[in-house]
């Protein structure tokens, strides 16, 4: 794997990234040129995002004679905010890189009290004569607004007159950059301590933070991208280990899986055999999309066990599955698995989208069977009032939960604040159950018994809508009963490749029929071209 692969896969958190940075510097690297190179990175990013002569024919004035060009005809109006700390270093080394390129730089600076290093950069902004505003609204009138209050070292509440000054610019709608990450976010959690910058773009400095992979961050952070600065891997395997506990989802990862490819000589059932039992008269939609989600997988034979007054309909809309009829309940819900059903003979089943908590014996069979499974939906439910954590202890086989962050509170209500940090729910709901956990959303998050947590760190608000979810079901059931059939050990991994392809479909469809074009059948439809797109 390559150096970008390897540094893409990472995420950190503010005190890992400290450990490794003080590698850096133990091993001889002096602090002050690795801020000068860190933030003449950041300068040039900033430099291709908003070049200076947009202009098609600019007719530049000669040099003024100090290294600093004018044009003056076609200048950027930049406004710098500097903090206290190295963030505010390197705020103040893009200031002077950009004021010496030519652009009309504005520094505004709410502390007395700076850092060394940061001080010492400050000092050389005033001799260069980079004009310095006492007001924030001084800088009402940039073009842009590049943000270094503070980084990975803040630690308490912005409050007071700074807040005031942040939600004040917040309001303005400027185009804003911001450095490591917008200031006012935990590092780690990405929570807004008191008040935090929003940006339009996030250059994360070096590796990945944790915070800017969690939902609540999202609003904040905008187009993030990682400005590497060469940290040495030998530092970063020293401090994460050769396999880190928390991995970002990339397209190489996902390379290394898909295609899943198949022997020259095989058959159908060797290709996987999954169960899904979903659907009830009152949800008969939810059938068909957990069936098309199995669809794209690939998967071998799919057998779909419904209510038997929904069989004609899932005949008509997968007619290559095996669709079960099975006695209902007055409701129209699921009520027995028809006796020649054997749940052993599966690879894997998913069980949950549509069946309603009246189905409650159907989850406990399947629950009690020696089988891959995947619950979701009213399976969540159900096993939430079965009791999550007794239930799924004795569970000798891989069960995959997919809940959404209401679904976790019911299976999980002695996990707090699970939307304040996401990462670390995932993690604790794994380690309790010895289950796989996928915790559903902007940035879904995934985590097994083991402790680690993968995190897919890219998707679209398009997928927020009805179905969407039951498409994931099947496709992670399609991709896990491949995995059973073809003897592969850990599951888990298939569970973060249907997490990536899932998320990757609604882009791609999002792109195509724009994010209000993006229905869940839709949505089964772009499937394909992900994968075709991979090859
Ligand atoms: N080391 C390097 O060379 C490299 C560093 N890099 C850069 O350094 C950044 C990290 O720098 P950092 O550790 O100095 O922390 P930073 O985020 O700037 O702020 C901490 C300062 O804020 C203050 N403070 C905290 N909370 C506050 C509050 N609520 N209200 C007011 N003040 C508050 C706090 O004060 P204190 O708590 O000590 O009173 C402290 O002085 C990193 O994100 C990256 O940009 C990269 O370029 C790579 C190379
Ligand atoms: N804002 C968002 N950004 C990206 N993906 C989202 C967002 N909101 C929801 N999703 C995804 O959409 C799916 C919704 O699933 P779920 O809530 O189970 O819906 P349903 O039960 O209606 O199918 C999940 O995969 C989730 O990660
Ligand atoms: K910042």
């Amino acid at each position: 794997m390559n150096r970008y692969e390897r540094i893409q896969q990472i995420a950190v958190t503010a005190a890992q990234m400290r450990e490794i940075e003080g590698r850096i510097f133990a091993g001889g690297m002096p602090v002050a040129a690795l801020m000068e190179k860190v933030a003449g990175l950041i300068s040039q990013r900033v430099q291709s995002l908003f070049p200076l002569l947009l202009n098609p024919t600019p007719s530049p004035s000669p040099s003024n004679g100090e290294g600093r060009r004018d044009f003056s005809e076609f200048l950027v109006r930049v406004g710098v905010l500097v903090g206290p700390g190295h963030n505010g270093g390197d705020a103040l080394v893009v200031a002077r890189e950009l004021h010496f390129r030519g652009y009309q730089v504005k520094i505004y600076r709410p502390f007395s009290k700076l850092k060394d290093l940061t001080a010492q950069h400050d000092l050389y902004a005033q001799s260069l004569g980079i004009c310095y505003v006492e007001d924030i609204a001084d800088l009402q009138d940039c073009d842009l607004i590049i943000d270094g209050l503070f980084g990975f070292g803040l630690e308490r509440e912005i409050k007071d007159n700074l807040a005031e000054t942040i939600n004040g610019l917040n309001e303005w709608s400027k185009l804003v950059i911001s450095i490591d990450l917008p200031s006012g976010l935990h590092t780690d959690t990405g929570e807004v301590l008191g008040t935090a910058i929003k940006a339009n773009h996030t250059l994360c400095l070096g590796l990945w933070k944790l915070g800017l992979l969690q939902d609540q961050a999202l609003e904040y952070v905008g187009k993030a991208e990682l400005i590497d600065f060469d940290i040495p891997l030998a530092d970063v395997t020293a401090i994460l280990g050769e396999m880190p506990q928390i991995q970002r989802v990339t397209k190489g990862f996902i390379k290394e899986h898909l295609p899943l490819s198949r022997p020259a000589v095989t058959h159908k059932y060797k290709q996987g055999h999954l169960l899904l039992i979903c659907g009830s008269r009152k949800y008969a939609g939810g059938a068909i999309l957990t069936g098309l989600g199995a669809r794209g997988s690939g998967v071998g034979m799919l057998s779909i066990a419904v209510p038997e007054s929904l069989k004609s309909l899932l005949v008509s809309h997968l007619p290559e599955a095996l669709i079960i009829g099975c006695e209902e309940t007055e409701s129209g819900a699921i009520a027995s698995l028809p006796q020649a059903v054997d749940l052993g003979s599966y690879d894997a089943i998913a069980c949950g989208p549509g069946i309603t908590t009246e189905a409650t014996t159907i989850v406990e069979e399947v629950l009690a069977n020696n089988k891959p499974v995947i619950l979701d939906a009213d399976g969540l439910n159900i096993l939430a009032q079965l009791g999550t954590i007794s239930t799924l202890q004795n569970r000798q086989v891989t069960t995959v939960l997919t809940p959404h962050a209401g679904e976790f509170k019911r299976l999980f209500p002695d996990i707090e604040n699970v939307q304040q940090n996401r990462v670390e729910a995932v993690k604790k709901a794994a380690e309790l159950t010895g289950s796989i956990v996928l915790l559903k959303g902007a940035r879904t998050a995934i985590g097994n018994a083991s402790g680690k947590v993968w995190i897919i760190p890219e998707s679209t608000p398009a997928l927020a809508r009805g179905g969407s979810g039951d498409v994931l079901t099947g496709l992670i059931g399609g991709l896990l009963a491949q995995g059973v059939a073809a003897n592969i050990n850990s599951l888990v991994e298939r569970v973060v490749i249907a997490a990536w392809w899932h998320a990757q479909a609604g882009i791609l469809a999002a792109k195509e029929r724009t994010e209000l074009g993006v229905d869940a059948f839709t949505l089964t439809q772009f499937l394909n071209p992900v994968l075709s797109g991979l090859l």
